[in-house]
């Protein structure tokens, strides 16, 4: 099972920069969090804060019963040891084909003899569906596989934390969809606590049991994604809806009466309730066997089948089915995607760091909504 984070007045600035300031949440043990927030509010110093990359000014954050703000460098590389991280562009190793980069940890971080490697890399490899593709190189491929790839690679030390960066930047809407199903899938077989970066509305609506928003230095609100869906907070109405109208901006804050006139605007035109569609839940691959948090959420989702595909919600948000559909394995990645999504890979040492540590093979039980929020 993942282990909580729980995260209380945390401040970080960069000089006189304040990034956020006085973050509280907690992040359940095993459920999937989402993190959302316009452009360079802070998200990615924020995982990389919870990694302790970064050390914040002021506030906690404990996991596993230790606060990792107050260890020394010897200590949290054995708090990491509990983390994977996926990056952006899955931070391969641009001269070292998929297997030697999925194995790559394994031969770091452990005395794994090179069968034990062979076996677990497979398997992972299996799990994100990219069995045959060992010898390719991270240049070769499209930047979906890459994604799989690292997370291939962030889930070879069995992770009881998984952060994700952005996993849906770059890739279209199909491979999202089959990445955000994979992301499900893989949560539902390790049960370790998730925390994903996006700017995907379609994603954040569906895949988390808790969502965030960092807006303005501060956390605006965390808490159960219904609750998010159908707040009335009007920075959370407008991030969910990707509209322009409402408090955040271009490149800077709107004026108070110009946010009031825009949001009248929204209800007059909408009746003032199209914003907070529930949007279904997508749930786990039917040949997943469902742990019990999983069975409680298709569940709650069954009782409410008169709001399936009805109204602006998924359907509108995202063009996709809510589940279902061939596992991620059945993609049908093209092999070569020259574009953006090739960068120099990075230097071994600034991968964080991680080892081998097997959880219990108990399920969490805690079901969406225990999310503690700021002001959720
Ligand atoms: N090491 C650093 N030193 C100084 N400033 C930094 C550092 N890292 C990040 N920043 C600043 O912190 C702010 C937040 O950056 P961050 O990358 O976390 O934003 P973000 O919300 O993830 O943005 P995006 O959605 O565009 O990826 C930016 O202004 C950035 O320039």
């Amino acid at each position: 099972m993942g282990v909580e984070i729980c995260v209380e007045g945390l401040t970080k600035s960069f000089g006189h920069q304040v990034i956020w300031q006085d973050v509280s949440l907690t992040l359940p043990a095993g459920e999937i969090s989402v993190m959302l927030g316009p452009s360079g509010t802070g998200k990615s110093v924020f995982l990389k804060t919870l990694v302790g990359l970064l050390k914040p000014d002021r506030g906690s954050i404990v996991i596993a019963g230790r606060d990792i703000t107050r260890l020394r460098e010897h200590e949290l590389y054995e708090v990491r040891k509990l983390f994977g991280v996926l990056f952006q562009d899955g931070a391969l190793f641009g001269s070292m084909n998929l297997y030697d980069n999925i194995a790559f940890p394994l031969r770091e971080h452990t005395r794994k003899t090179e069968s034990e490697v062979r076996r677990i890399v497979l398997e992972k490899m299996d799990m994100v569906g990219l069995l045959g593709a060992e010898e390719k190189l991270p240049g070769e491929i499209s930047g979906g596989m890459r994604k799989r790839a690292g997370l291939a690679r962030a889930l070879v030390l069995d992770p009881e934390i998984i952060l994700f960066d952005e996993p849906d930047s770059g890739l279209d809407p199909v491979r999202v969809a089959y990445l955000n199903q994979l992301i499900v899938d893989l949560n539902a077989q390790i049960d370790a606590t998730f925390l994903i970066v996006t700017h995907d509305i379609a994603s954040a609506r569906q895949v988390p049991d808790n969502i965030g928003l960092l807006f303005r230095r501060e956390l605006v609100m965390f808490g159960p994604r219904e609750k998010l869906l159908t707040s009335d907070e009007p920075v959370v109405r407008q991030f969910l809806n990707g509209r322009m109208q409402g408090p955040i901006g271009m490149a800077e804050e709107k004026d108070a009466a110009q946010v009031a006139q825009e949001l009248a605007e929204i209800d007059r035109s909408t009746g003032g309730d199209a914003v907070r569609d529930m949007t279904p839940r997508l749930l786990p691959s039917p040949e997943i066997t469902r742990p019990p948090r999983w069975e409680a959420i298709a569940g709650r989702e069954a009782e409410r089948p008169a709001e399936r595909g009805t109204g602006h919600g998924a359907a509108a948000h995202s063009g996709r089915e809510p589940h279902g559909g061939p596992p991620p394995k059945a993609e049908p990645e093209p092999e070569a995607e020259p574009g953006p999504e090739t960068r120099p890979a990075p230097e071994p040492g600034t991968l964080p760091k991680t080892a081998a540590h097997p959880g219990p093979e108990t399920e969490t039980g805690t079901g969406a909504g225990s999310g503690r929020g700021a002001r959720a």
